[in-house]
């Protein structure tokens, strides 16, 4: 095999291998439920997880105590292995415990997005079929409406039973579409009744249900194996170790958190701060307080971080913080420099991955990596990559742009019931199609250059919003910016940008035009400017294009 051993590429089959030492899974064939392997796994750990608003702490025996207890209590409800549960919550300490309780019976943990319409959950519901529900008693009404709506087009006057994440067993919920069938406090303190049988949990059984952003597309549901997982939390102790301490922000019902929060990290013995919800005050607070070592974060809150600076550094006391982990969405190297110069003892480490990739599949270890300004980092663990031409499925080398396809034990088994997208995306061999344009160099290090589906066409050459956009982010007065196409007739789609100026700034139009047109070919020039108060971006910090692109149609 001709090895380049410097970038990981094979020439003689054009597979990019993994340079990272690789992890030794256990043999797919034992049967194991991540939660088993989880709570097996070796550390000195002792507080699993602390309420950043009430202090509350769980500690790990208290942590897998309730897990034992609250699978018990599912079982006597009736959830057996492969039935759906759904958690509709925001960010709180007793999230794992439910999602842990549920994927030890080897049923699924379906996990909605709090900030999500009830019409969208609704189709969450309709699509996954959950038997139960865990949700809080501020967003039951809004499950209930969407169980209510499900059950309408499903034809079924059932009601959805739910366990109440905050409330206790006086809370009697009457909406139509639920019925309250306990309190998880309840179900964490009480002795279980009865013994049960404990059914076979394969690897490759459905752990997690995990919906994707839906950024470019419709929303589908993604089957996330123990297997995936126990090979992440392998990824998660190669990359950094045991027993550290840091803060969740990023909510638990996305990919990126569940996986490293909710999951990974319980098998480290990490201590995890929980906020309900993302906000810039409360996540420096916390870290002024209990001190962590690192930090998750999605672009955007990097860049608050970055903009802030002055303000945070003679305010808070961040002195603790060594790590910034940060991914989801791409970030620019001139962001990056900036932090760097801003909190000088703390690492930016990149992450690139999907939902169907159980996250991080590329990622940066050490600071050494991170001076590969633009890249995503190394691919991870046992991940092997091919870079493939879109127009000509040819198969590229180092340093060719090219679809993205990976293989790895971290891929997803397959979109839930839809064979049709599955078959799509991944291939007979097992490689999955990313749908991202990227390269690889000759040090093995990964760039993500675009979506493919979010390439804007100019007179047929290829222009990468992101590309455009971080040249934008360097302009000193534009706080945010977003690149979208705008059709035109002759070129069929021309760049335009929506702008978010820094506060005082009068920059015009023009002047936008002309700082992107001295840096770029001709037809990356940006021919429109629009101004925005801020740009509309979902929980993982993506650009909602979409939406940019409904304002620019109604604008023409
Ligand atoms: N570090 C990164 N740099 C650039 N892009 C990234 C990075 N990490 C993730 N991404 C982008 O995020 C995508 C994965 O996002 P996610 O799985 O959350 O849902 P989505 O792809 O946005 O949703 P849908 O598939 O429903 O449109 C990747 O394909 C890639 O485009």
């Amino acid at each position: 095999m001709a090895l380049d051993r410097k970038s990981g590429f094979c020439e003689s089959n054009s597979i990019f291998y993994s340079k990272r030492d690789p992890m030794i899974l256990p043999p797919p064939d034992q049967h194991l439920d991540v939660t088993t392997f989880i709570s097996s796994q070796p550390h000195r750990g002792k507080t699993a997880f602390v309420d950043a608003v009430t202090d509350r702490r769980l500690g790990f025996s208290e942590l897998w105590l309730g897990v034992k207890r609250v699978a018990a209590r599912l079982y006597s409800l009736g959830v057996r292995k492969g039935d759906v549960v759904v958690i509709l919550s925001p960010n709180s300490i007793l999230y794992p415990v439910v999602s842990l309780s549920v994927m030890s019976l080897g049923a699924v943990i379906t996990t909605a997005n709090p900030i999500s319409t009830s019409g969208e959950i609704s189709k969450q519901l309709e699509d996954s079929l959950p038997v139960l529900a865990f949700t809080t008693c501020q967003l039951v009404s809004k499950l209930a409406a969407a169980a209510a709506a499900a059950a309408v087009s499903a034809a079924s006057e059932a009601n959805l039973p739910v366990v109440l994440m905050d409330g206790d067993d006086g809370v009697k919920a009457h909406e139509k579409g639920v019925k309250i069938v306990g309190s998880l406090e309840t179900m964490m303190e009480s002795e279980p009744s009865e013994s049960r049988a404990k059914q076979r949990v394969n690897q490759d059984d459905t752990a997690a249900l995990l919906y994707s952003s839906g950024t470019t597309g419709k929303s589908k549901g993604v089957m996330i194996t123990h297997r995936n997982l126990i090979a992440l939390a392998h990824t998660y102790r190669l990359r950094f170790g045991l027993e550290q301490r840091t803060v969740c922000t990023i909510p638990m019902c996305h990919v990126f958190s569940f996986g490293g929060f909710a999951t990974s990290y319980i098998a480290l013995g990490w201590t995890t701060v929980v906020l309900p919800k993302f906000e810039m005050s409360k996540l420096l607070s916390a870290v002024e307080v209990h001190r962590p070592t690192h930090l998750t974060l999605v672009p955007p809150m990097v860049v608050g971080m970055v903009n802030g600076a002055k303000e945070i550094n003679s305010k808070y006391d961040v002195s603790s913080l060594h790590t910034v982990v940060a991914g989801g969405a791409p970030l620019s190297r001139e962001v990056i420099e900036k932090f760097v110069r801003n909190y000088p003892n703390v690492k930016v480490l990149q992450g690139y991955g999907l939902t169907e990739t159980t996250a991080i599949v590329a990622t940066m270890f050490t600071k050494e990596e991170t001076e590969r300004f633009g890249s995503s980092g190394l691919l991870s663990p046992n991940v092997e990559a091919k870079i493939v031409d879109p127009e000509t499925g040819r198969l590229l080398g180092v340093g060719q742009t090219g679809e993205l396809w990976l293989r790895s034990p971290t891929v997803m088994k397959g979109y839930y019931k839809n064979e049709e997208a599955t078959a799509a995306t991944i291939d007979s061999d097992g490689w999955l199609k990313t749908g991202d344009l990227c390269y690889i160099d000759s040090e093995g290090f990964v760039f993500v250059v675009d979506r493919l589906k979010e390439l804007i066409k100019c007179n047929g050459y290829q222009v990468a919003p992101a590309e455009l956009e971080a040249l934008l982010l360097a302009h000193p007065e534009i706080d945010d910016a977003a690149v979208i196409p705008i059709p035109d007739e002759k070129a069929g789609q021309y760049p335009m940008a929506y702008i978010v100026r820094k506060a005082g700034s009068n920059l015009s139009e023009s002047e936008i035009m002309g700082f992107v047109a001295k840096q770029v070919s001709r037809y990356k020039k940006i021919r429109k400017v629009v101004f925005l108060g801020s740009i509309p971006k979902n929980p993982s910090g993506k650009i909602l294009r979409r939406e940019l692109k409904k304002l620019t149609t109604s604008k023409l």
